[in-house]
């Protein structure tokens, strides 16, 4: 018989969290295939962070089974990089290799900050310190990246910036990844597939089946937008209604 698990780099299933009374997870499987993106939605607190943090081995005090690669890194909304540490030294961080200071070079090559290796991370703007996260979580080379609103408190253009970085690193590095966000249109420019967290369950799963690279105006892309602000219960607005076919 084949064995159809071995591709699989995350397998969680029944997973449970509750703080005192309140239930926020309820019995959520989730499973990642390798190199594919899948980008988790849901209504504010309904425990996108909490699964994320549990699959990330931060939370110990979860129920049910959960298995996933230890060569797995985690970027955050915030870049919560050491300011006492240069940027090339917050890259480098936990990398003790011989080749560490080649690695840290093209990590931030790669991220598009070669010559910012010498700064403090108080001299980065928001969008370059979240670019220098992103490249301390790729110096690991990891198998799975889990990322929570990455790009969430960045202004709208550095926020598409960052969205077509991320869609090049992933032809790069085929790495897994789950992406927390509350953007509809980036989690369907960038997810193969789309997870709805609802009651403390997966409500929904929606494989996007749409070209790359993609765009907000490709076809298909606003009846699955709409399709999702349905399931989030979010009004689509006037101005969309009218131009969408
Ligand atoms: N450490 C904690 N102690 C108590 N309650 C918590 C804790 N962490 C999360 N919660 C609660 O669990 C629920 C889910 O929180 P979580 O941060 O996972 O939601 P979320 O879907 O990521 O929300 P948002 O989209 O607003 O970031 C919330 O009701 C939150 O108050």
């Amino acid at each position: 018989m084949a064995t159809r698990t071995s591709s699989l780099v995350v397998e969680a299933a029944g997973v449970r969290r509750s703080f005192g009374d309140t239930v926020v997870l309820d019995g959520v499987d989730v499973s990642i295939d390798r190199g594919e993106v899948v980008a988790l939605l849901g209504a504010s607190g309904s425990g996108k962070s909490t699964l994320l943090r549990i699959l990330a081995g931060l939370d110990e005090e979860a129920g049910g089974s959960v298995s996933v690669p230890a060569s797995r890194a985690v970027v955050f909304q915030e870049h919560r990089l050491l300011p006492w540490k240069r940027v090339a030294d917050n890259v480098a961080l936990g990398v003790r290799t011989g080749d560490a200071a080649q690695r840290t070079a093209d990590a931030l090559a790669e991220v598009g900050l070669a010559d910012r290796g010498g700064a403090w991370p108080a001299e980065l703007s928001g969008g370059q310190s979240q670019r220098v996260a992103i490249a301390r979580a790729l110096i690991r080379r990891p198998d799975l990246l889990l990322l929570d609103e990455p790009f969430g408190a960045l202004d709208a253009l550095n926020r598409l910036k960052m969205q077509a970085l991320f869609g090049r690193l992933r032809a790069a590095h085929g790495f897994a990844a789950l992406l927390v966000t509350h953007d509809v249109d980036e989690a369907i420019l960038l997810a193969d597939r789309l997870l709805v967290l609802d009651g403390g369950r997966i409500a929904e799963t929606i494989e996007v089946d749409l070209d790359h690279p993609r765009a907000v105006d490709a076809p298909g892309f606003g009846a699955l937008r709409r399709r999702l602000l349905t399931l989030l219960r979010v009004p689509a607005s006037p101005d969309e209604e009218q131009n969408e076919e």
